[in-house]
């Protein structure tokens, strides 16, 4: 008899692949992309650089761990990143891929990438140079990306300066709703 978190992982995995064939999650083949770089591991897994073939532009993808548990949080990730897809301050969501590994099939999230690392560690560096607008800037960007979270019934639950990402404009900061 199946148990219920192998039922549970084939009703998550059944929602993505659904997803997939219904489009309302882009898929795109694991194989268009190529420069694959690693950028750093979660507590869910690991997070690569690329380019899709024949483009210059960086994407994130972010590798979950296959188990009951980390579909979960796949599937989780998703439908959060499509509510809040649209704000300037949010790290875009692209679709997914897969990647075959061995007998078992991995799901990464294709995401906008963000080239200049964490606040946390802008702000080790700079922290005494900062003046009253850029503090200024850093308040609205943040109060308003979070803001467009509550308006989407969702709580981050775990925001602090190493989990908002920086684009290469500093003046635009990044955060990943999970
Ligand atoms: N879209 C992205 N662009 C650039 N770097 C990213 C992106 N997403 C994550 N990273 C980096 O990859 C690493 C792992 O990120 P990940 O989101 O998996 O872990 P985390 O921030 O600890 O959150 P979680 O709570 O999900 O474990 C971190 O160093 C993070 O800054």
């Amino acid at each position: 008899m199946a148990s219920n978190s192998s039922i549970n992982e084939d009703k998550q995995i059944q929602w993505l692949e659904n997803g997939i064939v219904k489009n309302y999650i882009n898929y795109y083949d694991y194989n268009e992309f190529e420069n694959i770089q690693y950028v750093g591991s979660g507590g869910f897994g690991k997070v690569y650089r690329a380019t899709l073939k024949n483009s210059d532009t960086f994407v994130a993808l972010k590798y979950i761990k296959n188990n009951s548990l980390f579909i979960k949080e796949i599937v989780n990730e998703i439908k959060l990143l499509q509510k809040a897809n649209l704000h300037i301050n949010i790290i875009q969501f692209f679709g997914i891929t897969k990647r075959k590994n061995n007998e078992d099939t991995n799901y990464l999230l294709i995401l906008e990438y963000a080239d200049s690392g964490t606040l946390g560690e802008f702000l080790k560096d700079n922290f005494n140079r900062l003046d009253w607008n850029m503090k200024l800037q850093f308040a609205i960007q943040i109060a308003d990306a979070v803001s467009c979270l509550h308006e989407n019934d969702i709580i981050h639950c775990d925001l602090n300066a190493g989990k908002i990402i920086q684009t290469t404009d500093q003046t635009c900061r990044k955060y990943y709703p999970s």
